[in-house]
């Protein structure tokens, strides 16, 4: 029986997907998967069973990616299943700046009670009123699946589309608008573009991305928006920088006490995946990646290992072993079982960063002895029987 628990609550057609041979438990210590969305995981202890962590959404910056690995956790995410939420949202926050339309929708309630708000309405609107979007540029920096949706989307109202991603994939670059100008210094977009959106994840050689230099270089116009995270700008900065009429109003779907309440932020109750659509696509993601690890060894969409599928096992037996990138480990691994008398039928190995992962089918069970043998070798992080 596999027992999961989950940090945050998920989507039930998520869930509905395990089968009998899974249990949900309340308590973590139990558990060899963890299903989780935006709980902080950097200071709970990891019980020594976990195999695997399912972020049911895009970023990573809740998960200690490192310390997971070297206890030989498999971390996945599920790239692009909320993509669209997002796309949606970051419209409705460039539409929400365009127009005064949060203080519109204010001016209404507070004359609720005016039997003439009708004849009011058309006296105060000019108030409220704003700009279009169409014809304007938009700078889209981050090239992922939100980026290139909001970029497509754009292009398609009306708007001229700078795009800045020197880590752009390859398939995201097929996905790309021929529409969409390809922008190789990031401050073309901080002086060109009326609206600025940032699509990154947040690493530490992106905290502050936006800072008080960039926000120097934007128009008096500028709307900048961040559906991404809210530490990858310098908020100080940005708050300063609208109470100053330096720029024109920060969307943000991260509150917090520097931007809620602040002149010129809109700010929102990180709300981007929050849609039945996307809530179910990352659930369904998510768990269709912990089962085929826990019942298949295979890792696919992991954050922390590197992908490497060889299928359902057809042989006698399946080892997983997760191991550190470093010469020599798997003549160590072909050594142990030559020595037991195992034949290996099928072998994939492969690495990512300091990280890697052997998946090797053989044509009989693997004793316990043979399996300590392998635990204990120099560079091993955890070894997994899958079959
Ligand atoms: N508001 C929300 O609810 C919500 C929902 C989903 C994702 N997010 C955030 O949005 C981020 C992006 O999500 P995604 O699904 O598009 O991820 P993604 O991994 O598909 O795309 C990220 C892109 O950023 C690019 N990138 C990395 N460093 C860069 C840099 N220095 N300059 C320019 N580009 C850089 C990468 O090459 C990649 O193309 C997530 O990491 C997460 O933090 C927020
Ligand atoms: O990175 C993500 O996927 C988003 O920030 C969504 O987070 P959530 O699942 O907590 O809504």
């Amino acid at each position: 029986m596999h027992k999961y628990h989950c940090l945050n609550p998920i989507a039930a057609v998520g869930l509905d997907l395990f089968s009998d041979d899974y249990q949900k438990v309340e308590d973590i210590k139990d558990a060899e998967a963890v299903l989780v969305r935006s709980a902080a995981m950097h200071d709970l202890e990891l019980p020594e069973g976990l195999a695997a962590v399912a972020r049911a959404g895009a970023g990573v910056n809740n998960i200690p990616l490192d310390k997971c690995a070297e206890k030989g956790i498999v971390v996945f995410n599920t790239p692009g299943a909320n993509a669209n939420g997002v796309k949606e949202l970051v419209f409705a926050g460039m539409l929400y700046a365009s127009r005064d339309i949060v203080g519109g929708i204010d001016w209404c309630l507070a004359n609720q009670n005016d039997e003439n708000i009708a004849k009011t309405a058309e006296k105060q609107k000019k108030n409220f009123a704003g700009t279009e979007i169409s014809g304007k540029k938009l700078g889209v920096i981050g090239l992922g699946a939100i980026g290139v949706l909001v970029a497509n989307a754009a292009t398609h109202m009306g708007m001229e589309v700078y795009g800045y991603d020197p880590y752009i994939s390859v398939s995201a670059a097929w996905s790309l608008s021929r529409s969409v100008k390809h922008i190789s210094n990031v401050e073309d977009i901080y002086r060109e573009c009326d609206y600025i959106t940032i699509h990154v994840p947040l690493l530490d050689s992106t905290r502050k991305m936006i800072g008080a230099d960039a926000i120097a270089m934007m128009k008096p116009t500028a709307i900048v928006l961040n559906f991404a995270r809210d530490l990858l700008v310098d908020e100080e900065a940005m708050v300063d920088a609208l109470a100053a009429g330096k720029i024109k109003k920060y969307v943000s779907d991260f509150p917090n006490t520097t931007t809620v309440g602040a002149k010129g932020c809109i700010v929102t109750p990180h709300l981007g995946a929050s849609t039945a659509e996307s809530e179910d696509n990352c659930a369904l993601m998510a768990v269709r990646e912990i089962r085929d690890y826990l019942e298949n060894g295979n890792i696919v969409h992991s954050v922390n290992f590197p992908d490497c599928s060889m299928g359902a096992c057809m042989t006698a037996g399946r080892i997983g072993i997760l191991h550190k990138n470093e010469s020599g480990m798997l003549s160590h691994f072909t050594t142990i079982l030559g020595n037991a008398g195992i034949n290996i039928d099928g072998m994939a190995n492969k690495s990512r960063g300091d990280y890697a992962y052997a998946l090797i089918d053989v044509d009989t069970n693997v004793p316990e002895d043979v399996l300590a043998k392998l635990e204990q070798t120099d560079g091993v992080l955890k070894v997994r029987k899958v079959k």
